[in-house]
């Protein structure tokens, strides 16, 4: 089958080189030339390990293909799959602008004389399919043109791993011609149960409210997390417990410091808005951001009661910047309020990532001093702070972190550090709900 993949970001490279390995002839399209120059090279914009050799063998074999010539490669196409952003508004709704643009262009480029199937993979609100339908009629009014909504559910830093091993697929169309030709194209993704038919709307909503519901389950655990703080009980030990029970599943579950990243603030936020334009208070998912907001400063909290005094001139490493381990994303990420806040309050705050520093920097106060060597961020801090769990921290050693840093205070914002092992070095050491 031709697909041609809009946006070369996450979503649409992942989703053109995966579709180009199971044997299709895939066109990524980016208004953004450069990013179209160094794909053709081979070179992943987006740091994820695995996805830089599977681009080149697909490049090799000619499977996928990069260019900014979206009419072009639409003409012929049988599946157009839109997978541009769809970013935050002021306001908390989904900017459509961008998919708007892309429905403009199809318009102009789609011929009357052959069935397009037309996918909105970007997450967008309710009606979407609907709406980009109508802007392709209103100047092209005998395409024949299926809109459907297909949503995506792979993560970063997981995300070719999670295409290929998906728990779901959602086809989103009332229509069976494109339904058929969707099914088939997935078919050798998934087994045919695994494959979910719905409504075009319903399949908007799958989206959003699967991103609501694992958002609302790492506040709910935090929420936990700070009332186990409050009366000694342990999160570890109450998750496992809580965990097991099937109906809850022990997965997303982790306390720390909450979410970030490009998607569940801004879905989260787009689903109150949607509820909001039906005179509807989404009041669960409203605490949902509310303690999110709250959770990832913890480690503000816990220095400054510690220090009633003042963090002015206490120099602080904090380990690991981008929103979660396995990508070089920044979006969202807590490291950026919480560096923001400790230089606010006069700290001298020294930072390290493995993958992320230049990306970072424009996002971060210039008074913060980044490191390419998490050795350099420790030497002589009195406390030090790991935002991102990235393996590298896991496997330091405490007993020359104890050589190095001036002090012996570490936060643990994601659990994930030896609790006792810190402690038998004399290390005062603080976790989220952990005792
Ligand atoms: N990042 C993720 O892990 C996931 C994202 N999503 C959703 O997928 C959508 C895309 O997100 P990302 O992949 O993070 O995208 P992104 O925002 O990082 O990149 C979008 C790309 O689209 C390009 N673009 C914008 N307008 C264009 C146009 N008119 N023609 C051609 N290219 C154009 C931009 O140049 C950019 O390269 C969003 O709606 C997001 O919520 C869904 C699941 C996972
Ligand atoms: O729509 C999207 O963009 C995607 O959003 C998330 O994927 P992603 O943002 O890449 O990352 P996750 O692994 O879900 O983590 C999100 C955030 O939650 C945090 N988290 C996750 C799990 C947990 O137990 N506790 C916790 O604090 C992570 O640290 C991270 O900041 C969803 O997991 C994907 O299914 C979805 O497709």
């Amino acid at each position: 089958m031709k697909l041609t993949i809009v946006g070369t970001g996450y979503v649409g490279l992942v989703s053109g080189v995966c579709f180009a390995e199971l044997g299709n002839n895939v066109v990524c399209v980016d208004k953004d030339e450069q990013k179209v120059e160094q794909l053709k090279q081979g070179m992943s914009p987006i740091y994820e390990d695995g996805l830089e050799p599977l681009l080149q063998k697909n490049i090799h074999n000619e499977s996928i293909h990069f260019t900014s010539d979206l009419a072009n490669s639409a003409m012929d196409s049988d599946i157009i799959m839109i997978a541009v952003g769809t970013p935050q508004r002021d306001d908390g709704s989904a900017d459509l602008s961008f998919v708007r643009a892309v429905a403009e262009e199809l318009a102009e480029a789609l011929p009357a004389d052959r069935q397009t199937v037309i996918v909105n993979k970007s997450t967008v609100p309710i009606g979407s399919a609907e709406e980009v339908e109508s802007i392709i009629r209103k100047k092209n009014a005998n395409a024949d043109i299926a809109v459907c909504s297909v949503p995506e559910f792979l993560r970063e830093g997981s995300a070719v791993k999670d295409t290929f091993n998906p728990d779901r697929i959602v086809i989103g169309t009332d229509i069976d011609w494109a339904s058929e030709r969707l099914v088939r194209l997935h078919a050798s993704l998934a087994d045919r149960e695994q494959i979910i038919t719905t409504s075009a709307r319903s399949a908007e909503m799958i989206k959003y409210a699967s991103n609501a519901f694992l958002a609302t389950k790492i506040s709910f655990i935090n929420e936990i997390a700070n009332i186990c703080d409050a009366y000694g009980a342990d999160i570890d030990e109450v998750a496992r417990g809580v965990g097991a029970d099937r109906r809850i599943s022990p997965h997303f579950l982790s306390a720390g410091l909450g979410f970030g990243g490009s998607c569940f603030p801004k879905d989260v936020q787009a689903l109150i808005s949607l509820a909001k334009d039906k005179a509807y208070e989404a009041n669960m998912l409203n605490s949902t951001i509310a303690i999110n907001a709250k959770q990832r400063l913890k480690p503000v909290d816990i220095l400054q009661q510690r220090f009633p005094q003042g963090l002015q001139n206490f120099k602080i490493a904090v380990l690991g910047l981008a929103f979660k381990p396995g990508t070089d994303d920044m979006r969202y990420a807590p490291s950026i309020d919480i560096i923001h806040e400790l230089v606010k309050a006069g700290a001298d705050v020294h930072a390290h990532d493995p993958i992320v520093l230049d990306a970072a920097a424009p996002l971060l106060p210039r008074a913060v001093t980044l490191h390419n060597e998490a050795e350099d961020a420790l030497s002589g801090a009195e406390a030090t702070l790991l935002v991102t769990e990235w393996d590298m921290y896991k496997q330091y050693s405490i007993a020359d972190m104890s050589v190095s840093m001036a002090g012996k205070i570490i936060i643990d914002g994601r659990n994930t550090l030896d609790a006792n092992a810190f402690k038998a070095h004399g290390f005062d050491y603080y976790g989220i709900g952990r005792r």
